[in-house]
């Protein structure tokens, strides 16, 4: 029997059309949700990324910037432009589209946002508190991760959680959050050695390695629940995930696909949190 599919997509609808109920609230207070987008260089993963960023805000009747810069820009010419973001009355959320030209340092310009304007919740104050448990914005992934599971009512308390991937953005939070709702958390990554005797424990299996089908059948538990956080090109450029799908269908209870699994709710976690900062904005 197939694995049931965790359609992104379609819960990601449904967390949007609450939101966009949440601006229609806030506009009528006289107050448009505003989020900055800063985009460098010519990545162009990054440009469709931050396209489709724009256009969702726009979808929800939410204003959106796009502060395009050149390659070439300097780290103080960046830090000067989310310093005068941070001081703007329309702009509630900021977001520095990552990742950046190699000449930047990707902390000192995260640190630089301003945390009330941190809707992508990766500054060291947004992550300190998230650790902590304090309310903040929780990064986008691990957020909308936590929603899929949350929407497919699958139990996380006193469950295995297996993390394979130990990012700043992803990874690390991840567990954290899973934690938080009583997992217990074991990380993992791609120089664990026999990585699949510590996937094969898995009741809920996060693949977060960034490579093209690295879990395949050997690494899941029958009745594993399996999220693929993954966003990778194939040998022949098709989009495909950390998971081999076709070989681990069957096999886990619920499994998310690539596309639309938790690719979508990176977007609507982001639009979530930036309404959050409006309203926290209207409530000061
Ligand atoms: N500042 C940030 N930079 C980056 C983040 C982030 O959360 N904040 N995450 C990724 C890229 N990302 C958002 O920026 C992102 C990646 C993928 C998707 C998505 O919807 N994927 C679709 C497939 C899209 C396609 O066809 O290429 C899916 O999985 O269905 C949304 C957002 C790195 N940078």
């Amino acid at each position: 029997m197939s694995s049931a599919i965790i359609n992104g997509k379609e819960i990601g609808q449904e967390i949007r059309n609450a939101v966009a109920e949440r601006v229609i609230r806030l506009k009528e207070r006289g107050l448009t949700p505003g989020l900055a987008v800063v985009l460098v260089g010519d990545n162009q993963a990054s440009a469709t990324y931050v396209r489709n960023k724009q256009k969702s805000c726009e979808a929800i009747g939410m204003f959106s910037e796009l502060i395009k810069l050149p390659e070439e820009t300097t780290q103080e010419e960046l830090l000067a432009q989310i310093q005068r973001l941070n001081q703007r009355e329309d702009i509630h959320g900021i977001l520095v589209q990552l990742p950046l030209p190699k000449h930047i340092d990707e902390d000192t310009v995260i640190a630089t946002i301003a945390v009330e304007k941190d809707v992508d919740g990766f500054s060291p104050v947004s992550v300190g508190k998230m650790m902590l448990g304090q309310e903040t914005f929780l990064p986008c992934t691990p957020f909308g991760v936590m929603k899929l599971l949350e929407y497919s009512g699958i139990e996380i308390a006193g469950k295995h959680a297996v993390i394979v991937g130990r990012s700043h953005i992803v990874g690390k939070p991840m567990g954290q959050l899973l934690l938080q709702k009583d997992a217990t958390v074991t990380y993992t990554h791609s120089k664990t050695p026999d990585l699949p005797s510590f996937t094969k424990q898995a009741d809920i299996l996060i693949a977060a390695v960034g490579r093209a089908n690295f879990i395949t059948k050997e690494h899941v538990k029958e009745g594993a629940v399996v999220i693929d956080v993954g966003i990778n090109r194939d040998d022949n450029n098709k989009l495909c995930g950390d998971v081999n799908f076709v070989e681990v269908d069957g096999i886990a209870s619920h499994i998310t696909p690539v596309p639309g699994g938790v690719g979508p709710m990176t977007i609507t976690m982001l639009l979530f949190n930036t309404v959050q900062a409006a309203e926290n904005k209207l409530a000061q």
